[in-house]
């Protein structure tokens, strides 16, 4: 029987709250998109297996709630990660000032090594944009790959995840396969040891 995939990633989305993390993720796994704004409570999360040089990689894709009361809940994913994906919103400058806060998020609650990827999103919106063209300094800085994308026009939304888990395939087969949230066939899927999902 043909294997089910080679690998299991966990992917984690974090930025502040409207920046498109959800429609990311819809994008990505369902190839949807829906302008009605429903805000995320917690923590939730979809599958996609995709195919890497060859290897059959399944990506479980964590979207976070980018409201502060949520940080309690959300901050446990981050442990779990092997990739972590940071989103702003091209057209409201507050989102991009924020990275360097959800940086050092990272930096308190996540693995070491952790993979990260800098997304600018709804960049379908040029006539609203307030964050300039052009690879932010902070990007350069820290060494992490970044894309503009808009989850409405779905530009750049598979080449961003698709870069984040080859990134993360290289790296993992450099070091062999170990590391949070890196595992074969049979690894589990269940979320990395946060708590039980509570409401607010
Ligand atoms: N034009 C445009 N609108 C988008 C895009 N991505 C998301 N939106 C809209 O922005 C709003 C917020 O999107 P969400 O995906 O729910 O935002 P979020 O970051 O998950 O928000 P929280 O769950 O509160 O953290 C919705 O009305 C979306 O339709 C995009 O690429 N282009």
């Amino acid at each position: 029987m043909a294997k089910a995939y080679d690998h299991l990633f966990k992917l984690l989305l974090i930025g502040d709250s409207g920046v498109g993390k959800t429609c990311l993720v819809i994008r990505f796994a369902e190839d949807n998109f829906s302008s009605t704004y429903i805000s995320t409570i917690g923590i939730d999360f979809k599958i996609r297996t995709v195919d890497i040089d060859g290897k059959k990689i399944k990506l479980q894709v964590w979207d976070t709630a980018g409201q502060e009361r949520f940080k309690t809940i959300t901050t446990a994913y981050y442990r779990g990660a092997v990739g972590i994906v940071l989103v702003y919103d091209i057209t409201d400058e507050k989102s991009f000032e924020n990275i360097q806060n959800w940086m050092k998020s990272i930096k308190e609650n996540a693995s070491a090594g952790v993979e990260r990827l800098l997304l600018g999103n709804k960049c379908d919106m040029e006539g609203r944009r307030k964050v300039g063209v052009g690879v932010p300094q902070l990007a350069k800085e820290h060494g992490i790959r970044f894309f503009e994308t808009s989850a409405k026009s779905s530009e750049n939304v598979e080449e961003a995840f698709r870069t984040l888990a080859r990134d993360i395939l290289h790296k993992s087969s450099r070091k062999g396969v170990s590391g949070a949230g890196i595992g074969g066939r049979g690894a589990a899927e269940g979320p990395p040891d946060p708590p039980p999902l509570t409401p607010p």
